[in-house]
Parts: C-alpha cells; sequence; structure tokens
C-alpha cells in the first residue's frame, strides 16, 4: 500500500483559531487510499440506500464520488495543495485600493455537505509587496475546496492574504447561497449570506465604505 507520511501542521499562515478542525493523523493516509476507502463506505450508503450497484451506470459511482471528494471538491483540506503565492516588490509605489472583484465561490457545507456558491471580493493596500492577481483567486479558490462554513472561510482568506502581503489593510467580501438553506430544510431560493472580514485600514469607515461602493454591481445570478 502507497503510504505517505505528511505532518499537518494547519494552515501556516493562518492563526490556528481559524484552521478548519482536522483530527491529527489527517494526511497519514495516501489521495489513494482515501479514495479506495470512501468508494467502500459509499457503495454501502448507496446499498443502503436500495440502489443497485451491478447496474452498469451506477457501477462506477462510488470510485466517482471518492475521487471527486478527495481530488476536486476538497482537494483544498491538504495543506501540499495550498497555490505558491508569487508576490513582487512595490515598485511602482502603488498605494491606494486594489480590489479583485467577483471571485467564483465553490465551497461546501460542512453541515450538509451541500454546495455553497457565490463570489468573492477581495481589496488590500498595498505596502511593499503586490501580489499577481491571479493569485489572490487562486487562494479564494484553495479555501473554499473544504468543507466550510462562510464565516470561517472569509476569515482564512483574509489572515492568509494580510500574511502573505504584510499588512493588515484587507477586506474580504463574501456573497453566497447554501444549497442546504434553498435545496432542503426551509428551502428559500431567494435569500443569500453575506460575509465581510477586515482590518487595519478597513477599520475606518470611509475607506470601507469606498470599497463597498466599487463591489456594489456584484452581478452575481448564483
Ligand atoms: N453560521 C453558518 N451556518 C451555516 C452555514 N452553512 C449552513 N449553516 C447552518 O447550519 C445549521 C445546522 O443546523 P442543524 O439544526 O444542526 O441542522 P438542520 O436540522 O439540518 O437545520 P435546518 O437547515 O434548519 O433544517 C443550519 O441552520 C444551516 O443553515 C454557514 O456557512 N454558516
Ligand atoms: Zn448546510
Amino acid at each position: 500500500m502507497n503510504r505517505e507520511k505528511i505532518e499537518y501542521e494547519g494552515d501556516a499562515h493562518i492563526s490556528s483559531s481559524v484552521d478548519t478542525p482536522l483530527v491529527k493523523n489527517a494526511f497519514e493516509t495516501s489521495d489513494n487510499d482515501k479514495i479506495k476507502n470512501i468508494q467502500h463506505h459509499f457503495s454501502e450508503i448507496m446499498k443502503e440506500l436500495g440502489l443497485d450497484l451491478t447496474d452498469d451506470s451506477l457501477r462506477g459511482t462510488p470510485y466517482r464520488v471518492a475521487k471527486m471528494y478527495v481530488k476536486e471538491l476538497f482537494y483544498g483540506l491538504n495543506p501540499h495543495n495550498r497555490p505558491k503565492i508569487s508576490t513582487f516588490e512595490n515598485k511602482y509605489g502603488y498605494q491606494k485600493m486594489l480590489v479583485e472583484q467577483n471571485i467564483n465561490i465553490d465551497s461546501a457545507c460542512e453541515h450538509h455537505f451541500l454546495p455553497i456558491v457565490g463570489t468573492a471580493h477581495v481589496g488590500y493596500i498595498p505596502k511593499d509587496k503586490v501580489v499577481g492577481l491571479s493569485k489572490i483567486n487562486r487562494l479564494v479558490d484553495y479555501y473554499s475546496h473544504r468543507p466550510q462554513v462562510q464565516e470561517r472561510l472569509c476569515l482564512q482568506i483574509l489572515k492568509d492574504l494580510q500574511q502573505t502581503l504584510e499588512t493588515k489593510d484587507v477586506i474580504v467580501v463574501i456573497n453566497a447561497k447554501h444549497l442546504c438553506v434553498s435545496s432542503r430544510g426551509i428551502k428559500d431560493k431567494s435569500s443569500f449570506t453575506t460575509t465581510l472580514e477586515y482590518g487595519g485600514q478597513f477599520k475606518e469607515v470611509s475607506l470601507r465604505n469606498e470599497f463597498l461602493e466599487i463591489i456594489k454591481n456584484d452581478n452575481n445570478t448564483f
């Protein structure tokens, strides 16, 4: 069996209080073994539901679901998958706000394992470092691909960017729809959830309002 030992030390870039809660040995099992184990358990769930696993359309589903969990939906649980964030010296001396808007959010609710879909908007005021634009989107994607609650997702993105950019002057807004609210339970199709977290200069109402004015045309259709 191909086992690789990976020491999980939490998200090196964020404080432990906003780490995703994981059991200590979460990364002692290789991806391949995780897929094999989840495949087994998911086929038991399907059988329990009365589904015929000899049917050619259903036969591959336990493997498909297992691979999707480990490699696609929850790849962000593995700290080795954190994107490499290249930063550059702020040679041009840009000192105003930079806003990366309408970043796609594809996440999953940790209470029901149902999708959370929406958009994130990230603003920051550079000090000595600027970041490659796409890296902000990549970081949002990484933290989204875990079982999440929206509040923690917002904080994880904020803390990581504050650490990476060496400035507290960061703001993160997420607008998202939770399928656990819209497609089951209360089945409210119209509501969505907004979270915002910020630090440094964004504690000032006027700067925060400037940011909120810039993002107000969020053309989110969910
Ligand atoms: N704060 C927060 N709550 C969330 C998030 N995603 C889902 N939830 C909520 O988690 C709660 C779980 O509540 P429970 O009462 O344990 O579960 P439930 O019986 O399925 O709840 P209902 O959805 O009301 O049927 C629900 O109210 C969800 O709406 C999130 O990102 N943040
Ligand atoms: Zn949920």
